[in-house]
């Protein structure tokens, strides 16, 4: 536990998802190029996005199943492989449906990497590094895609769209290769199976659901991420430029700010949850209210939203990245570690699950007032968005309703285990009480 080899695996671990999450976004960086390649409009555009989304969000369970049995090794390398495979797909397509192919073989290698990748913190750190290592794994993910931004986009700007894709290939070929070598899916001698009979697929499922503290994981998940992918993978980038009428050097600016942000707000975060681990869900909450709070203010302040109540909106919708984390932590306390996987993919089907019903619902309703003529100013007009982007406040509303009942249970189970969650003002009436 805690020893250089566990740093090595992890290590290989993180830049395998590293290399995912650039696999994942370096398609939504070349939309101009692709739109030309592909001779595709908007909505062909954006299928390519949402079908690789929906192929990684029905994978979830799946892949949880398979990396409980099998380990994380073969999954992250089986992940890379059809990453590679979509990849060269896309280097050579050059119609919709082939460029779809190839984007649908990204979004399946994706959904392998992540939960495999964070089932092996637990079983190399122990149970108080692993919070801050789970946060770190997500936090450097994302540098991604910051690497499909700038490099990414810089190489096929220079060498072209088929050279620029086969280089994204060649890095899964490496990944594969390190994770063959050096990956290990635990620290020998670990025990992961359970005492007794090894329990069927079924029935590691049923119990995974069956644990409220997965289900607490996946309201945590659902609630917290979606705005923000809402924002960052579809709708941020029109609402800022033909809503609110920025430039689109001032958009491009606040989706930087946006990464800057979830990566400096992870290790807190991770710090906080291994401090406070009876707080987590009230960490969770705060951020819904923020969230609700701040699109409020942005939907409703009359006239053109000014910069910075733009720049805040981006800042509290990039923690939705770190504070989801708090849904696998919930995963990883509440199971077993030979369901971990299992209830990790159930977890992580929250927040993408939220993502596309929003992200549809968003589109729904654009075209929906533009069909009835209520958005005589265009269909991507700042009025029309404000009626759009405000769906997001029942997706939010619902999830923290489900999470509400979801966490009474768990409440109550550990009430019976004799560990007692003091309410939040009993908790400030003692503080202040030391404080006299
Ligand atoms: N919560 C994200 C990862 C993250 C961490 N910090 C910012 N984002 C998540 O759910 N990741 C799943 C994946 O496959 O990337």
């Amino acid at each position: 536990m805690n020893s250089w080899r566990a740093y090595t695996v992890w290590g290989i671990g993180v830049f395998a998802y590293l290399v995912a999450v650039l696999q994942r976004t370096s398609f939504g960086v070349v939309g101009l190029e692709a739109a030309d390649r592909f001779h595709a409009g908007g909505a062909a555009l954006s299928a390519f996005t949402v079908l690789q989304l929906v192929v990684y969000a029905s994978l979830q369970i799946p892949v949880g199943i398979l990396v409980d049995r099998f380990g994380s090794r073969v999954m992250v390398a089986a992940g890379a492989v059809f990453m590679a495979l979509g990849q060269l797909q896309i280097a050579e397509a050059e119609s919709v449906v082939t460029g779809i192919i190839g984007r649908m073989l990204v979004g399946m290698g994706d959904a392998m990497t992540f939960v495999s990748v964070l089932r092996l913190v637990p079983l190399w750190f122990s149970g108080r590094r692993s919070p801050l290592m789970s946060q770190l794994t997500g936090v450097i993910g994302q540098l991604g895609q910051l690497v499909s931004v700038i490099p990414f986009l810089a190489l096929l700007r220079a060498t072209g769209w088929s050279q620029a894709f086969m280089s994204l290939a060649a890095l899964s070929v490496l990944v594969v290769v390190l994770v063959l070598t050096l990956l290990r899916n635990a620290p020998p001698g670990t025990k992961v199976e359970p005492e007794g009979e090894p329990e069927g697929t079924r029935a590691v499922l049923a119990a995974a659901w069956r644990q409220p503290g997965t289900r607490l994981g996946m309201w945590s998940h659902f609630t917290v991420q979606f705005s923000g992918n809402v924002f960052a993978l579809m709708w941020g980038f029109p609402f800022m430029v033909a809503g609110q009428g920025y430039d689109a050097q001032t958009a491009a600016g606040l989706m930087s700010f946006f990464v800057v942000v979830a990566i400096i707000a992870g290790p807190p975060m991770g710090r906080f949850v291994a401090r406070y681990p009876l707080r987590r869900s009230t960490l969770v909450l705060a951020i819904c209210a923020l969230t609700a709070a701040v699109w409020i203010a942005v939907l409703l302040v009359p006239g053109h939203a000014p910069v910075w109540l733009m720049a805040v909106l981006v800042a509290v919708l990039a923690l939705g990245g770190p504070s989801s984390m708090i849904g696998f932590d919930f995963a990883r306390t509440f199971n077993p570690s030979h369901r971990l996987g299992t209830a990790t993919g159930i977890v992580n089907i929250g927040g993408f699950v939220a993502a596309l019903l929003t992200m549809f619902l968003v589109g729904y309703l654009l075209d929906l007032q533009h069909a009835l003529g209520l958005s005589p100013q265009g269909l991507y007009s700042l009025d029309a968005f404000r009626v759009a982007l405000s769906v997001q406040l029942l997706v939010l509303g619902g999830g923290v309703l489900a999470l509400i009942r979801v966490r009474r249970k768990v409440r109550r189970n550990l009430a019976a285990q004799n560990v007692r969650v003091a309410p939040l003002r009993e908790v400030w009436a003692d503080y202040r009480a030391r404080r006299r």
